[in-house]
């Protein structure tokens, strides 16, 4: 027995879908808008004929979907429970009309409903027999009810195909002619196959990324998907706060309250400046090592274990995988100290050409970062080849960062140095002065050596009051 669909407009081409779930070819069922069908058949009309969708509910959603499917050669019809209320919301060419009468003219039907009613497709259950029926579904909160909505969708109606797909689209991108990167990816599941592809070759012609996830089990994953807020930032974002705490501690104890217990000196006022410029690239330049540690790591691992087809343990995994939000995080700070460093006066009349060399180099690293930024970014990655983007990512901070590192690290052992032989001289003669006193006070055995520099040791002349 055969159930014939409507998925033609007004009764051309008709589509025969067999009602034990034997689906057609995608190719069969969606033909793009310009594309001709039975060619070189006189019968076959010069227009191709426009497969049709139904759509149920009137919300949001629906309108939104409505209009994509429009622009994109698709009859739309909208089954709604107040059709002539919801037809004005939609383009003219849009037959909006009651549940049973949109459900029996499309093969393929969108529920823009929520999952709470569902219970309005009971009566429908004989009309959708064998058809695909995509649940676009998301709840409001992880593990809201015990299976998912395709899974429930799918048990309400047995006798049809059950597809999940399009939650991950809000209303918002789906209106957009031309959504970007992110907003195009759909994943779809079904355990009918066929009903897959052809959910994905549907979702080709509507512009979007269609992304196989395989039998309905997985819409569980798909549906908690729009609930997850930045799951892969989760570990990075812990880690730079974590790093800043640290290295503001650090800074606030080295810097404000060492000299306020030593020399009950207030330098509170450095705390929201100071402190926070020191802690910014402090932290940027170690989430930048984290990223780069990650690979070495790894690289140890397969050489300690002679193969590259061993798992890496579970921690550096995770870490492999957030290197990208790492690097990102450090680019944020590395900017953020940028615009702090220029707020701060810098200006150093006896470090200048240290501090010139510093800022010269900031600026090469902030710049360098910006790129690695910039190459991370989907749409600039896509345009680049695997050579391309490990050329940038990887080999130009081989090329740039060990001379940076060589000169980064000679300027404060120069500056170490040239201190220390300024010093040299002082020292000189604290020792040439403790030497004095050992002999003083070998030659004068019976009488107590003081030390040098105390009260004993120092002429009247020289003391001045101040
Ligand atoms: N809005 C969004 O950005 C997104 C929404 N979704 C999903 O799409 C679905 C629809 O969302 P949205 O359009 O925002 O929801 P709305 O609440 O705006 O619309 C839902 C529609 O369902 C119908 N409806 C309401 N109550 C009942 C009822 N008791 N029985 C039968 N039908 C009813 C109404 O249509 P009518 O009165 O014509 O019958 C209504 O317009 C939801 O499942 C949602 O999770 C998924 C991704 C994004
Ligand atoms: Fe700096």
């Amino acid at each position: 027995m055969t159930t014939t669909v409507a998925l033609e407009d007004q009764g051309r081409s008709p589509l025969f879908l067999p009602s034990s779930h034997q689906l057609r070819p995608a190719a069969a069922c969606f033909l793009p808008n310009g594309a001709k069908s039975g060619a070189g058949d006189p019968e076959t009309p010069r227009r191709p004929p426009r497969s049709t969708v139904a759509v149920l509910g009137s919300g949001d959603f629906s309108k939104c979907l409505a209009v994509r499917l429009l622009r994109c050669g698709f009859h739309v019809v909208v089954g709604s429970r107040h059709p002539e209320a919801a037809a004005p919301s939609f383009p003219h060419v849009v037959d909006v009309t009651h549940h049973q009468d949109a459900v029996a003219k499309a093969g393929v039907v969108f529920l823009a409903i929520r999952r709470e009613h569902y219970s309005v497709l009971w009566d429908l259950k004989h009309l959708l027999e064998g058809k695909i029926v995509v649940d676009v579904s998301n709840n409001r909160r992880l593990n809201q009810f015990p299976e998912s909505n395709a899974e429930y969708l799918a048990a309400l109606l047995p006798d049809s195909v059950a597809v999940k797909g399009f939650n991950v689209i809000s209303a918002w991108a789906m209106q957009q002619s031309c959504p970007k990167d992110a907003s195009t990816r759909v994943f779809i599941c079904s355990d009918s196959v066929e009903a897959r592809h052809q959910v994905m070759e549907l979702a080709r012609r509507l512009h979007f990324l269609p992304v196989d996830m395989g039998p309905l089990s997985s819409s569980r994953d798909i549906e908690d998907i729009p609930l997850q807020l930045f799951p892969g930032w989760k570990g990075p974002v812990l880690a730079a706060v974590a790093l800043s705490i640290f290295f503001f501690a650090y800074s606030f104890v080295r810097d404000v309250v060492h000299p306020y217990v030593k020399h009950k000196q207030s330098d509170f006022y450095k705390i929201p400046m100071e402190l926070v410029n020191r802690t910014l690239p402090t932290v940027a330049i170690t989430l930048l090592a984290l990223v780069y540690l990650a690979g070495q790591l790894a690289a140890a691992h397969q050489l300690y274990y002679g193969t590259k087809y061993r798992h890496f343990p579970h921690w550096l995994e995770g870490w492999l995988q957030s290197r990208k939000q790492l690097g990102l995080l450090s680019f944020f700070l590395a900017a953020v100290h940028v615009v702090h460093a220029n707020v701060e006066n810098a200006w150093n009349e006896e470090e200048v050409w240290r501090v010139e060399m510093y800022v010269s180099f900031g600026i090469m690293s902030l710049g360098l970062l910006s790129l690695l930024a910039i190459t991370s970014i989907p749409s600039v990655h896509s345009t680049l080849n695997w050579r391309e983007f490990s050329f940038i990512q990887e080999d130009a901070y081989r090329f740039y960062l060990p001379p940076g590192f060589v000169v980064a690290s000679a300027l404060p052992v120069c500056v170490l140095l040239g201190k220390a032989l300024m010093l040299l001289p002082c020292v000189a003669r604290k020792l040439h002065g403790i030497r004095r006193g050992l002999d003083g006070g070998r030659r004068h055995r019976g009488r107590r050596l003081e030390p040098v520099g105390s009260a004993a040791h120092v002429s009247p002349e020289r003391v001045t009051v101040m």
